[in-house]
């Protein structure tokens, strides 16, 4: 059966963190601090080290009935039976990973533009990363910016369920559920966080008060 999928705080992770923190445990901790969903997101390591990893994390979330996802790697995701795998529109197709891995995982896609949001209107996808919002320094080949009217003007066409992405912090998480978003994905306001504990918990106070707004 497909997990119940709650796009509120959604944690992408890098293999980067702030000194004196551990990868798992900062994942951990950002769980109990109110994040909802978690993408394995890998660019450098091995498929080896990217299998250990999915299972380490697969094996974690159990116990927090939080969704994995995979980026990318829709063998990974196989391989290691995850909740779901995250596409962008330069990785393999919709249809293609929906056919392998079938109804009840989860598929999210990215979705740069217009055109993007149109297109996906036409998939089964379960969400759209909406991508991306804000320039940022943690992926340096994204579209340009949507701003938050580019995001507004995604929401308003697209029939799908959304995440904004890039550059998301304090500061600005509201904007993005003001702009129609179900929630926001970050990485490093969380995985570059000293407390990333008390980061996923202030995010999240910060999104479920915006969401009372809507
Ligand atoms: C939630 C979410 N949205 C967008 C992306 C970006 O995916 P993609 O464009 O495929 O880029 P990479 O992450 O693969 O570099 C994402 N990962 N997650
Ligand atoms: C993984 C990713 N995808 C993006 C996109 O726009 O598609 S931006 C991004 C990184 C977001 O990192 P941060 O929260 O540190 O800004
Ligand atoms: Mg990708």
């Amino acid at each position: 059966m497909k997990k119940s999928l709650d796009l509120s705080l959604y944690l992408v992770t890098d293999p980067q963190v702030a000194e004196g923190n551990s990868f798992l445990e900062v994942i951990e901790d950002a769980v109990k601090g109110g994040v909802t969903l978690v993408q394995l997101r890998e660019k450098d390591c091995s498929s080896r080290e990217f299998y250990d990893k999915a299972l380490a994390i697969k094996h974690l979330l159990s116990s927090y009935d939080v969704p994995l996802i995979i980026n990318d790697r829709l063998d990974i995701a196989l391989a290691v039976d995850a909740d779901g795998l995250h596409i962008g529109q330069e990785d393999i197709p919709y249809d293609v990973a929906r056919k392998i891995l079938g109804p009840d995982k989860i598929i999210g896609l990215s979705v740069e533009n217009k055109t993007d949001a149109l297109r996906a209107n036409k998939l089964d996808i379960d969400y759209i990363g909406i991508s991306p919002v804000f320039s940022t320094p943690t992926k340096i080949d994204t579209a340009p910016a949507l701003g938050l009217e580019g995001s507004r003007l995604i929401n308003s066409i697209s029939k799908h369920p959304s995440v904004g992405i890039g550059g998301i912090h304090l500061q600005n998480a509201a904007s993005i559920i003001a702009s129609g978003s179900d929630g926001i994905s970050v990485v490093s306001a969380i995985m570059m966080a000293k407390d990333p504990f008390r980061a996923a918990q202030e995010l999240k106070q910060i999104i479920l008060k915006a969401k009372d707004y809507e």
